[in-house]
């Protein structure tokens, strides 16, 4: 018997009751208008799959077609009034965001890729090349559709993302900036293995106003990670899913490619207390320091803390190997300085904790470091929090020797 319980995969509309009555916005959000959104439940009851509505047996779940109540809810509803609630430019800047998402969700699975450019497509442009006409990486491409998006969001004072040299100043009276990382895990785009878009929001800091655009451009990118007021990614794969935290929380939604909707489907993502899993690359073991080696060693044979031997599992690719982490526990990490504090560690960091479980940089909370470089590189540990205290108990976990491998 199948329950409608909060287990279920969707989320009743009618949890977030009358959303659909005061969402001021829904068909500036909905421009091909609500018949073509509804478009999602006709395909989706084709495919047999039943609305929660039909199953609910409560007094709120009228029969089907009588009312708004269609039995999903999609992001932007999530956010808006009767959701979560979330302020109103937030709300925009969102819309804005997961529509730049989507593109690079097509783009990244279109057949036509290779005229685009892949990340060793035939022409690609290295390093600024003269050729105009060259078809550009994947990542640049994605790159450019988030900066349109923020853009036209009218939202966001500054974009950062680790695409460009330097934050780009948008516009003087943006409540946000934004930073991202617009396609993580591009390497690996020519064998289609999952990639992703991260990105942090914080408030623009109004007390640098009055500071030359350089300057504050940059202070306002570098903010500690503990000030984010939203972060979120979106993994590339055979869903494309997108996770959230507004701080209060870590929820996920899943993209219905047949209407463009982002589905709530998981409305708290907890991560359990301990994993089974541990993520890295472990080619690398011998570029190890001693604490890292003898914590690895330790799991694998299942003599740690938890009495099973663990199991290994690398994607190298880091939305993937985080997102998987979050869902079945354990830690994923890259113990080299690699990764990026402001554009991957501490949006990720911020959503791992909002799940309950940590971020780390095998000694410290990310989350209350402060940046000093735009671009600046550290190792990441994220997971599950008793995975992540005894990862942390060895100490000596941070790969000093960084040979620049070749791939
Ligand atoms: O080579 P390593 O140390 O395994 O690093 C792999 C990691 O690098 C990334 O590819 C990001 O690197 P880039 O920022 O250079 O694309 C992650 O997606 C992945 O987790």
């Amino acid at each position: 018997m199948q329950s409608t319980t909060t287990s279920s995969p969707f989320y009743r509309l009618s949890s977030f009751q009358s959303k659909l009555q005061f969402f001021p916005s829904k068909t500036q959000l909905f421009p091909l208008g609500i018949p073509f959104y509804r478009q999602r439940m006709s395909s989706i009851l084709g495919h047999g799959v039943r609305p929660l509505k039909a199953l609910a047996g409560s007094p709120s779940s009228s029969s089907a077609g009588d009312n708004d109540d269609d039995g999903f809810v999609t992001l932007i509803e999530y956010v808006g009034k009767g959701g979560i609630n979330v302020e109103d430019d937030l709300v925009v800047l969102l819309h804005h965001i997961q529509y730049a998402c989507k593109r690079i969700a097509a783009l990244v699975a279109s057949p036509f890729n290779t005229s685009l450019g892949k990340q060793t497509g035939l022409g690609a442009v290295a390093g600024g090349g003269s050729d105009r006409d060259a078809p550009k990486p994947l990542d640049i491409v994605s790159n450019e559709i988030i900066l349109s998006s923020l853009q036209k969001s009218g939202k966001v004072a500054v974009m950062a993302s680790e695409e460009n040299d330097a934050p780009i100043w948008i516009c003087d009276d943006g409540p946000y900036v934004v930073v991202t990382d617009p396609l993580d895990g591009s390497r690996n785009i020519d064998a289609s293995i999952p990639t992703g878009t991260i990105f942090g929001i914080y408030k623009r800091l109004e007390e640098l106003d009055d500071l030359p655009k350089e300057e504050k451009a940059m202070l306002n990118s570098l903010q500690s990670g503990s000030r984010l007021v939203a972060a979120g990614y979106v993994l590339y794969s055979s869903a494309t899913i997108l996770c959230t935290t507004f701080g209060s929380g870590t929820q996920a939604f899943t993209l219905d490619h047949s209407t463009g909707d982002f589905i709530l489907t998981n409305p708290s993502i907890k991560i359990p207390p301990r994993g089974q899993i541990y993520s890295v690359n472990d080619a690398r073991y011998f570029d190890w320091p001693e604490g890292l080696r003898r914590y690895i060693d330790t799991i694998r044979q299942g003599k740690g803390r938890y009495p099973k031997k663990y199991s290994a599992r690398y994607i190298c690719s880091l939305v993937a190997d985080l997102h998987r982490t979050l869902l079945y526990g354990g830690v994923a990490m890259n113990p080299r300085d690699h990764l990026r504090l402001v554009y991957e560690a501490n949006p990720l960091s911020f959503i791992v904790e909002q799940a309950g479980g940590r971020g780390s940089n095998g000694k410290s909370r990310i989350l209350s470091l402060q940046p000093v470089k735009l671009h600046q590189r550290l190792p990441l540990f994220l997971g599950s929090l008793e995975d992540m205290e005894e990862l942390e108990s060895y100490g000596d976990v941070q790969q000093k020797v960084n040979p620049g491998y070749e791939v």
